[in-house]
């Protein structure tokens, strides 16, 4: 059966396995199946998607490679010619015949029977292109005939509909494996088979595969744990928060931003970026919202005429008294280098603490704070990290490009070492929690590449993690909150508090993205029109 993955409504939680898994998994129905039918049902699928997608299409070009992904486009031309006889078919396929497997050799022989025009090169005015070059087993490719079939799929304006894997694509980080893969310039889309792959919907994977499709081939996914989960908020059956009369804002929780160094610092003013954490904190339901901006001089704010219903602090008593021990703390968004001057002692009090952009900096710059930070969580006191893929190379000590060839390793590699949730933004946002199985966020898009959209998204993190774990209840969950099951997401227990942490970041990434996702289509998207949008939890 095929299933089309919309980004954002993907329920119940969907498991995404790697290259290893998969192929377990392949083996496992091999062995059970008879002879052939699990690449038929691959063709039969990849058939049916493609009349699905090009019912009129006047010329389909399917490119084969030497082995069992090309073997699945041999066998779905074979179908398409008599599915539709009016369709000119070219195959083009590379490959070595003594060296084929089983089913890639039934697959090619089924293909001449059927009598398909076969071409080394691609023709000139396909309407629906089939990358059927290399799937699971792919790896980079030199010059030939392959690489050049590759990039006329990449810059073809036609349909193209990638089987399995989009070719050069890592099935396992969604990294190119080649040098000269560009953004493919027509509509994409990707059927995926048996399982999902960690790969589609991270790194360069949602540009490289388009619409994801699965098709499980009758194969159950759950013998083997998954290597990640996509990102898939609950549904809470709960009361929204206009059905709880009883509730007032100390029911909501309490939210401390601090950042924003003044200008006067050092000519890098920023306060914009802790007033839109703070904003996005109260829109996204914390019953009180305080505001330290740090670096304070004389001309610093005392209050957004705006949004009133902020209470501004001074940041260093904040950071030092009773507020910082009792609230959810949101450091480092526009904080620059006064940063330093809190982040001490919030290590040492803050409970929950949400460290953002120049706090991370400042961490990777001290490594006393660094071990501060991974024995929080030993101590009950749980933190949040919200590196994008530079931060985290910092705070790893690599580069960006590391990073973004394996963003689930680094994302998490980053929740282990600092015992900490762990939101990797960027394509395909990563949240990770120590020993856990990792999710990717599908929601959002490039219109959340502006500045301030990070400081919005500290601020819902820290303002539903507010309202999930409030002063007296540490420990406890709120009636509505959903509680930990078997299909949450998680590979082993998790404590309460770490799993509300989790929750927070899960619910906040997938409706920040979501949001950019429902922007109309050729409208500016500013950073503060994320707030209208944004919702308490419940909502
Ligand atoms: N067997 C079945 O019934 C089904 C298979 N499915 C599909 O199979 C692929 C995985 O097949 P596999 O043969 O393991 O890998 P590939 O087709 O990706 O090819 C790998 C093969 O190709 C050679 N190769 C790899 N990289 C290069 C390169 N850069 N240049 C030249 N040659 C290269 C190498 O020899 C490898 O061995 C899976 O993705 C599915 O599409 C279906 O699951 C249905 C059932």
């Amino acid at each position: 059966m095929l299933l089309r993955l919309d980004p954002g409504s993907c329920r119940p939680k969907l498991p995404l396995h790697g290259s290893a898994a998969s192929r377990a998994i392949e083996q496992a129905a091999l062995a059970h199946l008879p002879p052939h039918q699990l690449m038929q049902r691959a063709a039969g699928s990849i058939a049916a998607l493609a009349r699905a997608l090009q019912p009129h299409a006047r010329h389909v070009w399917l490119a084969c490679g030497p082995s069992n992904n090309g073997g699945d486009g041999l066998l779905a031309a074979a179908l398409l010619r008599t599915q539709l006889p009016q369709t000119r078919l070219t195959v083009s396929w590379q490959g070595n015949e003594s060296r084929l497997p089983d089913d890639a050799r039934y697959a090619l022989q089924q293909a001449r029977a059927a009598g398909l025009e076969f071409s080394d090169r691609p023709p000139e005015d396909f309407d629906l292109g089939i990358d059927a070059l290399l799937g699971l087993g792919g790896r980079g490719l030199g010059p030939g005939p392959m690489a050049d079939w590759m990039q006329t799929l990449q810059q073809t304006r036609a349909t193209v509909l990638c089987v399995d894997l989009p070719s050069g694509l890592a099935c396992d980080s969604g990294a190119w494996l080649n040098p000269f893969a560009a953004r493919p310039a027509g509509p994409r889309h990707t059927l995926s088979l048996l399982t999902l792959k960690p790969g589609l919907f991270t790194a360069d994977g949602r540009d490289a595969a388009g619409q994801v499709w699965l098709d499980r081939l009758g194969v159950a996914a759950d013998q083997l744990p998954p290597d990640a989960w996509l990102n898939a908020p609950d549904t809470e059956p709960g009361p929204t928060r206009q059905q709880r009369h009883g509730a007032h804002k100390g029911s909501h929780g309490d939210l401390l931003v601090l950042g924003g160094q003044d200008v006067s610092v050092d000519g890098n003013g920023m306060s914009g970026a802790a007033l839109l954490a703070a904003r996005a904190g109260l829109q996204a339901g914390a019953g009180r919202v305080y505001l330290g901006l740090l670096g304070a001089g004389p001309a610093t704010p005392a209050l957004d005429l705006l949004w009133p219903e902020l209470m501004f602090r001074p940041a260093q008593a904040s950071a030092e008294g009773e507020l910082a021990r009792q609230a959810i703390t949101v450091c480092g968004c526009g904080g620059g280098q006064s940063v330093r001057a809190v982040l001490s002692a919030l290590l040492e009090h803050s409970p929950r603490l949400v460290l953002d952009a120049d706090a991370l900096n400042a961490l990777a710059q001290q490594a006393d704070w660094r071990a501060q930070l991974s024995r929080r969580l030993a101590r009950g006191q749980h933190s949040i990290l919200t590196p994008h893929p530079l931060e985290a190379a910092r705070l790893l000590g690599c580069d960006s490009a590391q990073v973004q060839a394996d963003r689930l390793q680094a994302a998490r590699e980053l929740a282990q070492q600092f015992q900490s949730v762990v939101v990797l933004k960027g394509s395909g946002s990563v949240i990770a929690a120590p020993g856990q199985i990792p999710l990717i966020n599908t929601t959002g898009n490039a219109l959340l590449a502006t500045a301030g959209t990070g400081d919005v998204l500290a601020g819902m993190v820290g303002a539903y993690w507010a309202q999930t774990a409030r002063p007296g209840r540490q420990g406890q969950m709120p009636a509505a909150m959903p509680q930990p099951s078997p299909d949450s997401g998680l590979n082993g227990s998790l404590s309460d508090g770490l799993e509300m942490a989790l929750q927070a970041a899960c619910r906040a990434v997938h409706q920040h993205g979501a949001l950019a996702d429902r922007w109309p289509s050729g409208r500016g998207l500013r950073a503060g029109d994320l707030l209208a949008g944004l919702t308490p939890w419940p909502g």
